[in-house]
């Protein structure tokens, strides 16, 4: 059977508990928001195919428990990680300033080539911000990253931030695609595993996702 995509990509969600990292994954995958929280128990993923540039990518993107007990685990998965989406709610100074733990945490653990994104999430909740759009904005700048603004409760912005995580690790792994696609093979075919024994997301998500 005809290969469904060209390149696999691996993602990373970190920030506090309660952020809306999950919402903003099932927002991106399946047009979907669920009000409720219900904390994620270590780490879950989901994934969407983006064509890029023509380039069909394969995106995996493994959403992180923010709880501080999950922590040991949820470092096990930096190793691995390509791309590391860091949320922070715009409404919560303190998972603001957390950022610089999740980003050490990524020095210490994620290779060194790792892309990173900074997103402030919740933009839909004006009344309630406390973290200005120029904090997080200068905060991303300090840390060389992009930044974004994102609302997993109206869409804005979700999937521009996923994809622009997307590209940039792309293109810092432009020059040795070749390889890329080698070893990505290997991971596109433990994922279909890992994902059929799983039944997509606690077994409710259908496994092809609308890509
Ligand atoms: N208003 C608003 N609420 C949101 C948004 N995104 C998430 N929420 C709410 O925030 C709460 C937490 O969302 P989750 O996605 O479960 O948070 P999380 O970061 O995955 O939390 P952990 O799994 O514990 O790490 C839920 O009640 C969501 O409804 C958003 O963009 N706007």
């Amino acid at each position: 059977m005809a290969k469904q995509y060209d390149i696999l990509c691996r993602l990373l969600m970190l920030g506090d508990s309660g952020v809306g990292k999950t919402c903003m994954l099932r927002r991106f995958t399946d047009s979907e928001f669920d009000p409720s929280h219900i904390s994620t128990i270590g780490v879950d993923f989901k994934m969407k195919t983006l064509d890029i540039d023509g380039v069909r990518v394969r995106v995996q993107i493994w959403d992180t428990a923010g709880q501080e007990r999950y922590q040991t685990i949820t470092k096990q998965y930096y190793r691995r990680a390509q791309g590391i989406v860091f949320v922070y709610d715009i409404t919560s100074e303190s998972s603001f300033q957390h950022i610089a733990k999740w980003a050490s945490d990524v020095d210490e653990f994620a290779p060194d080539r790792v892309q990173r994104i900074l997103v402030g999430n919740k933009s839909d909740e004006e009344l309630g911000r406390q973290v200005t759009k120029e904090q997080g904005s200068k905060l991303a700048e300090s840390f060389g990253m992009e930044f974004f603004e994102s609302s997993a409760s109206t869409s804005s912005n979700i999937s521009e931030s996923f994809t622009r995580a997307t590209e940039l690790v792309l293109q810092a792994h432009k020059r040795d695609v070749d390889h890329l696609l080698g070893s990505l093979d290997d991971y596109l075919e433990q994922a279909a595993l890992e994902e059929e024994r799983a039944g997509g997301y606690g077994g409710a998500a259908p496994r092809a996702c609308a890509c």
